[in-house]
């Protein structure tokens, strides 16, 4: 047996039936182990026990000739019969208090976990770790349990928390997914994963050596420190003037780059919200086919995903799929989320098919997302005097969801999960008029795109650890500060003389709009 602790980090169980024709399972086993695989279960469902005797022992020769532990799927019997480093066992194999007596002390024993009664029950009987999973779909098991997305293995993480118990995520990983999963499978208390757990992507690659070297280097990147987008969450007193002055940049830079917006929106605010995003120096793009998402991902700035009238769902999973496949923003706006189940399974599927960078949300919105009755909906509007506590609401969900949130109202909240930000701008008239929230989205959604060319240009942001270029928070400040401001403006004029006259100067002022103009008029406060 091996004495160093495991290290789960790429942890490789095999799969014999998905070689591709002609691979030899030994050399696959040891490319894999010499790209970076740290551990490895054998997992054989199919063979009679003299063959899993025979490939056990081999694979445990390879491993333990590179230090690297085995583990034996399901049977005990066969790891006590090899010396193998530990056992790897399902929900209805031996229980792991049996499997404990029977193996030598110190061995591994690991347990799969679809849910956070799974994990719980894990922590009382003494797992070594847990597989938490399916993420995804996978053809690699028969008998699946339902995905769980990033965000649902990040809620079973959760239930580790001040455990010495280790967690692998397992189900449809491979290198493309394997960072949207890290990122979104963080618990609260910022534990990531200690591994993922890979078969098909090393198994049945033509070249497993680079297929396990990938997936090594995107957690090796992933731990090295925490992405940049949760920078901005410094105490420095001179905070909200680095904010304004940046969110006043950005501006510059929409107007200088001039970049494509994608839009996914509902076909009440289609024409308004291409108009703004024009008027502050952008070009729309309102595209909803399938087809054309991914090519449209490379050459856009930003992705906002708006699902007031849900029609598009399917363009919506695909787009945000192909924008963080580009490392691009996404602004989603879950209009009336809390009105529908519809739209709450909806929203589900969204955010576990992809990794939003800013969720924006009137209050009821952002209540629904949160899981809190405080605040109550009547269709896409919310109800009341909003919470008694916002700050920590946002930055909460904030940490839970892993990207920024901005909560509007008579005064918007943004948090990246550290800080917390109220912007104290706008004007009445903003909420008399219909789809204002939808505009601050794709102003949102145009300022994260100036955000993304600035990290662009400057080279900052290393790739390999980001599923996003650029400072979201900025972004998202910047988005609200437009439109809040150019309210304020557009109200105080002479023709302004009701909500139908408002809307056009409400354009005339974003187009109007200054830096100088965003810097003179910000108020926000900043809530450490
Ligand atoms: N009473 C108010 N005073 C000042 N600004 C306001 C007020 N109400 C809303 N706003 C501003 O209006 C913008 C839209 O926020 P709101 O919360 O009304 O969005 P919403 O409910 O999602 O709108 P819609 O569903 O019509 O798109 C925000 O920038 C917010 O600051
Ligand atoms: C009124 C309305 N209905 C669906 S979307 C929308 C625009 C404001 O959210």
């Amino acid at each position: 047996m091996l004495t160093n602790a495991p290290d789960y980090s790429v942890y490789l169980v095999t799969g014999r039936d998905l070689l591709p024709s002609g691979a030899d399972y030994y050399q696959v086993i040891e490319q894999a182990i010499k790209g970076g695989a740290t551990i490895v279960q054998v997992r054989e469902k199919k063979c009679q026990t003299w063959d899993f005797l025979e490939i056990a022992s081999r694979t445990k020769e390879i491993c333990h000739k590179h230090n690297v532990p085995v583990l034996i799927n399901d049977r005990v019997d066969i790891a006590l019969a090899i010396e193998a480093d530990g056992v790897h066992l399902g929900q209805e194999d031996m229980p792991i208090s049996i499997a404990r007596k029977l193996l030598p002390k110190g061995s591994i024993i690991g347990v799969s976990c679809n849910s956070v009664e799974d994990a719980r029950n894990a922590v009382k009987d003494g797992a070594g770790y847990v597989g938490i999973g399916p993420v995804w779909f996978t053809q690699t098991k028969s008998d699946l349990k339902p995905t769980l997305g990033p965000r649902g293995a990040g809620e079973i993480l959760e239930t580790l928390s001040g455990t010495q118990i280790k967690a692998v995520a397992i189900g449809g990983i491979k290198s493309s997914n394997v960072l949207r999963l890290l990122h979104g499978a963080v618990s609260t208390s910022d534990r990531p994963l200690d591994g993922v757990a890979v078969v098909g992507d090393i198994m049945a690659a033509q070249d497993p050596f680079a297929a396990t070297l990938r997936l090594s280097e995107c957690y090796k990147a992933f731990t090295k420190s925490p992405p940049p987008q949760f920078s901005l969450g410094s105490n420095a007193s001179d905070l909200s003037q680095n904010i304004v002055s940046h969110a006043a940049t950005l501006l510059k830079t929409i107007r200088e780059v001039g970049p494509l917006v994608h839009q996914i929106t509902n076909n009440v605010v289609m024409n308004q919200s291409a108009n703004a995003t024009l008027a502050l120096g952008a070009s729309p793009i309102m595209a909803t086919a399938v087809q054309e998402m991914e090519d449209l991902s490379k050459v856009s700035g930003a992705l906002l995903i708006n699902f007031g009238t849900i029609g598009d769902k399917l363009g919506m999973l695909e787009a945000g799929k192909c924008a963080n496949a580009t490392r691009k923003p996404i602004v989603f706006d879950p209009v009336a989320i809390g009105a529908t189940q519809h739209r709450r399974s909806a929203a589900n599927e969204l955010l576990s098919a992809w990794q939003a960078s800013v969720i924006k949300g009137n209050p009821a919105e952002i209540g629904a997302l949160a899981n809190s009755a405080e605040v109550k909906t009547l269709g896409v509007d919310s109800l009341g005097s909003g919470f008694a506590d916002p700050a920590n609401l946002v930055r909460r969900l904030a940490k839970k969801e892993r990207c920024i949130i901005a909560m509007t109202g008579k005064k918007d909240w943004v948090s990246d999960g550290k800080v917390a930000i109220c912007i104290n701008n706008g004007h009445e008239l903003l909420s008399k008029i219909t789809g204002s929230g939808c505009m601050v989205g794709t102003s949102v959604a145009t300022f994260c795109a100036g955000a993304s060319a600035v990290a662009t240009s400057a080279s900052t942001y290393d790739d390999e650890r980001v599923l996003v270029r650029g400072d979201m928070l900025a972004g998202a400040i910047g988005g609200i500060l437009a439109i809040t401001v150019a309210s304020e403006l557009a109200a105080s004029r002479q023709d302004v003389k009701g909500t139908g006259t408002f809307l056009p100067a409400l354009i005339d002022e974003l187009y109007n709009l200054t830096p100088e103009k965003l810097v003179d008029r910000a108020q926000i406060e900043i809530f450490g």
